[in-house]
Order: structure tokens, then sequence, then C-alpha cells
């Protein structure tokens, strides 16, 4: 009821412990916070917050328009409603290596469980379009740095993106992944892997666990969980699939009201009245309430 009961430092500590445990974590993206809650009641381990959701709900393409403090205040809103971690896309660091560190420390007082910083130059584009831009290994290296030296929360991840692979190719990423790592990266991120031996490749490449992103339309093979598992990848997140969900079920239906002039043939494909009650834990609050109101004359 009104917040979730693990705190913040609790959550970086299973998110770590996920990481560590030798099977795959997954992390579909919240749209919202009340996705999130839905995402645990489905059984995941972890929420994703994804730029590309981030900027398209404020109608926005994802090209860095977004700020940091509506970053973190979706962040925010989204950790504090699960007991699941999330891990937070903060694309380029918003600026110089001065700016990611500062990102750090304000995801971190956002309560999430770990973020991710890509090598992008600024102003970045969405990891699957054609025409993006790294920059040098050293600036990336040097962002990767300051991130890790702003960390307070010693469990906090920092997780590596390299987008070098559709930009230099694969040996570049690869060349890429051990430097941040050496940096100090906890996690990589290698984006748009093509194929699961892409992936392999990765794997025997950096020792620290590694994720898949398994975002539709884009240059990835759409591979399958027990696969992802079996190819040694940690977590795998689906970061715009609830977003392409909802807004294609939603545009569906708008069309059908706006024809039929009644939306009586679409109750069936809602969440009832009752559903999303129980998702809110409606009937706490009324518990809650009586609790306080037991004036009894
Ligand atoms: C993961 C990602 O960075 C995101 O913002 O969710 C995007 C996803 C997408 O645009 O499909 C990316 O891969 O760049
Ligand atoms: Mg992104």
């Amino acid at each position: 009821m009104l917040h979730a009961t693990v705190t913040a430092s609790q959550k970086r500590i299973a998110f770590r412990a996920g990481l560590s445990s030798g099977s795959l974590q997954r992390a579909p993206g919240a749209f919202n916070p009340l996705s999130a809650k839905l995402i645990e009641q489905q059984g995941f381990e972890g929420v994703y917050v994804s730029g590309a959701v981030l900027s398209a709900e404020l109608g926005l393409p994802d090209i860095g328009l977004t700020t940091i403090t509506e970053v973190a205040g979706r962040s925010q809103q989204i950790a504090r409603v699960t007991a699941l971690p999330a891990l937070v896309d903060a694309d380029t660091g918003f600026g110089e290596p001065m700016n990611a560190a500062r990102t750090v420390q304000l995801l971190e007082d956002a309560g999430v469980a770990g973020l991710h910083l890509e090598d992008q130059v600024n102003p970045k584009r969405c990891g699957h379009l054609d025409g993006k831009d790294v920059v040098e290994r050293d600036v990336a290296v040097r962002r990767i740095k300051a991130a890790v030296a702003a960390r307070r929360d010693p469990d906090f991840v920092i997780a590596a993106r390299t987008d070098a692979a559709g930009v230099h190719g694969l040996d570049d990423a690869i060349d890429r992944a051990k430097a941040y790592v050496d940096a100090g990266a906890d996690l990589i991120f290698p984006e748009a892997m093509r194929t699961p031996s892409d992936f392999e490749r990765i794997r025997a490449a950096v020792d620290v666990p590694i994720l898949a992103n398994m975002t539709e339309f884009g240059k990835s093979e759409l591979i399958d969980a027990r696969t992802l598992d079996s190819l040694g990848v940690n977590l795998v997140i689906y970061p715009v699939t609830g977003l392409r969900l909802a807004m294609k079920a939603v545009e569906d239906g708008l069309r059908v009201i706006a024809d039929d002039g009644t939306q009586e043939s679409l109750l069936d494909r809602m969440q009832h009245r009752r559903d999303l009650y129980e998702l809110l834990d409606y009937s706490d609050y009324n518990e809650f309430d009586e609790n306080i109101f037991n004036f009894r004359v």
C-alpha cells in the first residue's frame, strides 16, 4: 500500500544476487508505475525504465531531448511502487563525465537499483537506427569512471552499454566492453546484437554479467529466454514491449468506439475494474481507513 515495503538497498542487493545467480533475470519495461505493479504481479525479476518509452510518453522521439530531472522523476515514481529492482536507461549520462556522475547520484536518490550509460555521442539515437555515432573509447571510459567514482551505495549497479557494434563492428564493441569493465562497469549491455553468436562472443570476452536487449522491430533477432539463459546472458530487457502492446490495443479500441459509437464489444479486452483495484491493493486502503476512523458512540 502507498509504496513498496522493500527498501532501495534491499532491491540493489537482490538485483546483484539475481545477476550472479547464474539464471536469467527478466526485466520488461514499465511504461508507468501501474505497469510496474503488473510486471511484479506476473512474476518477473525486475523492471526496466526505458528512455525510448519515457520520451515517447512525452510525445517525443528518442533523440536525447529528455532531461535527467524527467528521467529521475519518472524512475522514482516507478521504483517506489514495486518491490522489484529497477534498471534505468540513463542514455549518455546527460552530458560530460561530470554530468554522468551527477546522474548516478540523482538516480541513487530516486531509489532505483542501477542504470546504464552508453558510449554514443550527444545527441544520441535509438541504438537500432542507422546513422548513430559513438564517442572515442577513452571518452566513454572517462564517463564510466566518473559514474563509478560518484556512486555512494556500492550495491548500486552501473552498467556500460556499447553501441559500437552498429558503428565499427563487433570487434570494436568487444574491445570497448573490456575497457568499460576495467573502468569499473558491473554489467555490459552490448547494443544491437544481431544473432545468438554475437552474444556468445561478448560472453566469452568479459567476466561480468551481460544484458540482452530484446526490443522489437530493430536489428536483433528475438531470442527466447531459455536460449538467452543457455548463452550465459544474465539479464534480458523488453524495453518498449508493454508500451507497444498497450498503444496498439488502445488504437484498435478507439477505432471501434469511433465506428460503433459504443465500447460494448470491447469489454472482454479490458482490464476489469476488479483487477485494477486488486493491483492497486484497494482493499488495504479501506482497512487502513477503518482502523483510523474507529469512533463508536
Ligand atoms: C533500450 C533502449 O535504449 C530504450 O530506450 O528502451 C532502446 C529501445 C528501442 O528504441 O527499441 C534502444 O535499443 O536504443
Ligand atoms: Mg534508450
